[in-house]
């Protein structure tokens, strides 16, 4: 689904990623690491929204920066999240529903976002920001979603409920790319962790031996 060929980003003088070679199949994939380590980057790069400094990325073998039909495949929720703070979230999903197809009532159902979908999202907390990317990520029942620390903001009941759905949307097939430090939940349903650190992939593996080898149950 996604390949990484000597992937490379700099900022300036920062190299945030840094020749990543890498290829991300079906299933659901953890990308851990410390902090700027680079992860968020490479998904950003995955999602079209950075263009790489060198190197390629291919989403369903296309170019995800230059090709907005490349863009359309997937879903991608990026942290903090990117909403259009002056629209409803009604509106929102529509919009997306629009572009990738199905309805999205039963994303609002799975969500519970019926509380407040009618106001607009510059009213939201952190949290029903987190829920509604979330969900929009899902609209059109994509093959693959980006998600970036989907769990952050959210409260401790959020937070068992969410990963229970991500779970669920895993087991009814669709891939994930999840990058969280948030991590436990997404053990017992990872089907494989990445670890990103100092811009390099440093481990890959399943996710029981990139865990043990991080020590970090
Ligand atoms: N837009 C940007 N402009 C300048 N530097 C950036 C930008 N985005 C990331 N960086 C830098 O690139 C490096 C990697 O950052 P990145 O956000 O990818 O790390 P991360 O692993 O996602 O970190 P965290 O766990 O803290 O979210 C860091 O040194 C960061 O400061």
């Amino acid at each position: 689904m996604i390949r990484a060929e000597h992937l490379t980003k700099r900022f300036g003088h920062v190299t945030a990623l840094d020749s990543v070679s890498v290829g991300i199949g079906e299933g659901v994939t953890l990308i851990l690491g410390p902090n700027g380590g680079g992860k968020s980057t490479f998904l950003n790069l995955c999602a079209g929204t950075y263009r790489p400094t060198a190197g390629t990325v291919r989403v369903f073998g296309g170019d995800p920066w230059a090709d907005e039909r490349v863009r359309a495949k997937f879903g991608v929720s990026f942290d903090p999240p990117a909403l259009p703070r002056h629209r409803t979230g009604r509106e929102w999903l529509e919009f997306l529903a629009e572009i990738r197809g199905g309805s999205i009532s039963g994303i609002v159902e799975a969500f519970s976002l019926g509380g407040f979908l009618d106001r607009r999202i510059s009213t939201y907390s952190a949290g029903m920001a987190k829920r509604l990317s979330i969900a929009s990520a899902f609209v059109g029942t994509p093959e693959l979603v980006l998600l970036d620390e989907p769990l952050a903001n959210l409260d401790f009941d959020a937070i068992p409920e969410i990963a229970g759905l991500l779970r669920h949307f895993a087991s009814e097939g669709i891939s994930m790319v999840v990058v969280s430090h948030i991590w436990k939940p997404f053990v017992e349903f990872a089907d494989r962790a990445v670890v990103i650190a100092g811009g390099k992939v440093k481990l890959d593996g399943s996710v029981e031996e990139v865990v043990s080898a991080l020590n970090l149950i």
